[in-house]
């Protein structure tokens, strides 16, 4: 299938102002402010294939969100090409809004003292949903998530998880064919992540594409098929996740709270990464050496433990990663 969306040297630069610290300095920017440019998207190019699921990754403050704000055409890009569906998001905006579709985590579309069925309604009434299509619509995405139960209560009483399933259907009423997500699993437990996950995967089979961007690398590894990482504003990695997951090697964080102290942990693919203090430290485990289960049963061998969680690699982690396999190549 041919590309959806395409975005050719994209650069978005805020123009930020120093101030002044003392009273001295403070009175002399008023007159005179020094410029200080940020650089939140620097050159940024990649593609996406109708149909897809594509996860923006990176670590805080890379330029994940800005992107996603060009995308959907809330932002106007300091230079660059963005195309979806053939629109311009900013230059075509009116048109092109009933054409996507979009749930950021972090801001509700819902309206807070009315319960979510109203908005369901607003919406209907906004994009000229027809009567039928609605009801079907309705009927298939509350059954999906389970909903029925308390969309008419005002939106306010409702749970995170419960509020988030509502801002998708929210969003997806109008059946827009491009669906952006901007951290849409943040704050929420793991059956709730679960939920949405499952969601985003069927509504992708019956013909949605979605563009996410997370911190989680769970979201990603569960749901997309192709990664773009950015890093300070540039693109580190573009590729599917399964190339991805060969740079990455199948490794897992572990904390450990111990019982006692230990020197080293002498099992092969386990390495000690930090030691927080004499009684906490924090290993990687790789699983292509040592399956999870294997590296517990030896840990609990050979030293007593009060607690343990096993982590994904930090975003972090995975940049260096990749800068490091870059250097290799
Ligand atoms: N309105 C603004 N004015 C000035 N600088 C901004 C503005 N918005 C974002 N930035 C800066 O641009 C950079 C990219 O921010 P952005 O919000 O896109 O990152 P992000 O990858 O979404 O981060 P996070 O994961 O923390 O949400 C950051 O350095 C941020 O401080």
């Amino acid at each position: 299938m041919g590309n959806i969306i395409t975005v050719e040297n994209l650069i978005k630069r805020y123009d930020t102002y120093k101030r002044g610290s003392g009273f001295k300095d403070s009175v002399k920017s008023l007159f005179h402010r020094e410029k200080v440019p940020v650089m939140a998207v620097n050159n940024i190019s990649f593609s996406v294939k109708e149909g897809d699921i594509i996860g923006i990754l990176g670590p805080n403050g890379a330029g994940k969100s800005t992107t996603i704000k060009m995308l959907t055409g809330t932002l106007y890009p300091t230079d660059g090409k963005i195309e979806v569906m053939g629109y311009n998001p900013t230059k075509d905006r009116k048109t092109y809004v009933h054409q996507i579709g979009a749930v950021f985590g972090q801001k509700s579309q819902l309206i807070w003292d009315i319960p979510p069925i109203d908005g369901f309604r607003m919406n209907k009434a906004i994009y000229g949903v027809s009567d039928q299509d609605y009801e079907e619509r309705i009927k298939v995405m509350s059954k999906l998530f389970n909903v029925e139960e308390y969309i008419t209560r005002p939106t306010r009483v409702l749970s995170l998880g419960e509020r988030m399933k509502c801002e998708f259907i929210m969003a997806m009423l109008h059946q827009p064919k491009v669906v952006f997500l901007d951290e849409p699993t943040i704050g929420l437990d793991v059956i709730a992540k679960q939920k949405i996950r499952e969601f985003i995967l069927e509504m992708n089979k019956r013909g949605t594409t979605f563009i996410l961007t997370t911190h989680d690398l769970e979201d990603v590894e569960q749901l997309a098929r192709n990664v773009v990482i950015i890093n300070h504003g540039e693109k580190v990695f573009d590729d599917s996740i399964h190339s991805l997951r060969k740079v990455l090697g199948a490794k897992k964080i572990v904390e450990l709270t111990l019982h006692s102290p230990i020197d080293q942990l002498d099992m092969e693919g386990v390495s000690i990464l930090e030691r927080k203090n004499e009684l906490s430290i924090t290993v990687s485990v790789d699983l292509d050496i040592i399956a999870i289960n294997d590296f517990i049963s030896r840990l609990s061998a050979l030293c007593d433990f009060t607690d343990i969680s096993i982590k994904e690699m930090p975003m972090e982690t995975i940049i260096t990663h990749i800068y490091q396999s870059k250097k290799e190549k």
